[in-house]
């Protein structure tokens, strides 16, 4: 059978059986694998394990690997998840290709807005909603939803498949670099690609593929100011409060503009050479849909060139929130006695995390030294990753984008990502290879917001693309 009549049964099996694809997803998402909640780590060992047993039902040989403890803020110690280890197929004469994907989700309650169960997959209107369907739950359920159609249709796969499914993702990867390094010379020493599905298209229609991601810098800030929380009435207007110093803090952070005000933050950012300024007008966006998807009236760049340039060349900073702050509803007056602000900068080339981290520590303490407070300050870099670019011509990047007009009919932009997948720089420099980003979800996905969603389209065509990129792969 000729390789086009293959596809053509392939392709077909896949929109067969979407059901079972749905109902796979659905019972992953049932899962509530946030990383970020400590008292959940059970659950993301129940998604650990019931991934290990998927993988082995296709016969994928599964090691897990322990990658030792997490220390929580108050000082206590819990186990890391195992990261998955897979392999499949053994053929000396064929390329190997490794997959790395997470299993862990970002926080979801109903509370937070969402109209369905966060973690009860819905289909509505062609869209599965569900915390963890597009990150990254489905794109890893498809890579091995393609496996088991190769199987079931009786085909030799193309390529030899390593797996790294990691579920420490959405908290900066923690464990996940020791492990890699570790490995450099046994399970990643004959590794010839490496490719990674955890991001998002630019725009709903037109796929991409992607040679850029920011880093981040995550910061804890500290501040405690009594042995207890205080009656308002009875101590407000005497003493110095731990919210008061760090809501001054956190203003100083960043202006009106996106434009950060740590002294120092700009130096190192790679200036913008005629050739890259070139780039984004070719790119297809749409400030206007962008603005609806994101649910804002007016975005702070109003050019589509600018506005890319700031996702993705340029540093952001952002306000994530204050854990020991009343925020219950109705009125309590309180003055919290321990507040700790949370707020994170994406960093890009040439930014470094000890750099970025430096320049915070001093931001702080000169801020502080003109409160005249008493109270404890401290900052803390709770986890940094790093950004990473690549070439979009190496040969790995051409096999995905014919496999991306074998499937959608239309050359894919090449684009970069906004967000951070903090382990890819170090898979490219431990296994010597090229990584691509080969991005399946929608930029409507909604990935960490209420009503993150798959759809059903995106998982469907999402498997033909990583089907045609391995048979194009093994040609190279
Ligand atoms: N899909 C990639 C993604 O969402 N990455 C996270 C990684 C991260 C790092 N620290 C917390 N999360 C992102 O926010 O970009
Ligand atoms: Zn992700
Ligand atoms: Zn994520």
């Amino acid at each position: 059978m000729s390789n086009e009549d293959f596809n053509k049964r392939l392709f077909k099996y896949f929109d067969d059986h979407q059901k079972d694809y749905i109902q796979r997803l659905g019972d992953a998402v049932r899962i509530p694998s946030v990383s970020a909640w400590p008292d959940h780590r059970s659950e993301v060992v129940r998604m650990v394990e019931w991934t290990k047993s998927l993988m082995e039902k296709l016969g994928v040989k599964v090691e897990l690997a322990d990658i030792g403890q997490q220390k929580l803020a108050d000082g206590t110690k819990i186990k890391l998840p195992d990261v998955i280890l897979g392999t499949y197929g053994n053929d000396k004469t064929k390329k190997n290709v490794l997959v790395y994907g997470h299993l862990d989700v970002q926080p979801a309650q109903v509370s937070d807005g969402w109209d369905t169960e966060p973690f009860v997959l819905t289909e509505k209107h062609g869209k599965l909603f569900g915390r963890g369907s597009t990150d990254d739950k489905g794109p890893v359920i498809s890579w091995l939803n393609v496996i088991e159609a190769y199987q079931t249709l009786n085909e030799p796969f193309p390529v030899n498949v390593k797996f790294v499914l990691e579920s420490m993702e959405e908290y900066g990867s923690d464990g996940l670099e020791d492990l890699l390094k570790s490995l450099k010379n046994t399970f990643l020493s004959d590794v010839d690609y490496v490719v990674i599905s955890d991001s998002y298209w630019l725009g709903k229609e037109k796929p991409c593929l992607q040679y850029g991601l920011r880093g981040i810098c995550y910061f804890f800030i500290d501040v405690e100011s009594s042995t207890k929380d205080l009656h308002s009435g009875v101590f407000g207007g005497t003493v110095h409060e731990a919210m008061t110093d760090l809501i001054t803090i956190m203003s100083t952070l960043v202006d009106d503009q996106g434009r950060i005000l740590i002294n120092g933050m700009y130096d190192d950012v790679a200036p913008l050479s005629p050739a890259e300024e070139q780039l984004y007008s070719k790119i297809t966006f749409d400030v206007s849909t962008y603005c609806s998807e994101a649910g804002v009236k007016k975005t702070i760049q109003t050019e589509k060139e600018k506005i890319l340039m700031h996702r993705w060349r340029y540093p952001s900073l952002s306000l994530h929130g204050i854990q020991g702050a009343f925020d219950g509803c109705g009125c309590k007056t309180v003055i919290p006695r321990h507040v700790i602000g949370k707020f994170s900068i994406r960093i890009v080339p040439n930014m470094k995390i000890s750099t970025v981290e430096k320049l915070v520590e001093n931001h702080v303490k000169q801020i502080m030294k003109t409160r005249n407070s008493p109270n404890k300050v401290s900052i803390k870099l709770e986890h940094g990753g790093n950004y990473w670019v690549a070439d979009p011509n190496n040969p790995q990047y051409v096999a995905a984008r014919k496999a991306t007009v074998a499937v959608h009919g239309i050359e894919p932009d090449l684009t970069r990502e906004g967000g951070s997948i903090p382990i890819t720089l170090t898979f490219q420099e431990q296994t010597g290879k090229s990584v691509l980003l080969l991005p399946v979800g929608a930029s409507d996905d909604g990935a960490h917001s209420q009503n993150e969603k798959f759809d059903i389209s995106n998982y469907m065509n999402g498997m033909k693309v990583m089907s045609v990129y391995f048979q194009e792969v093994a040609k190279l």
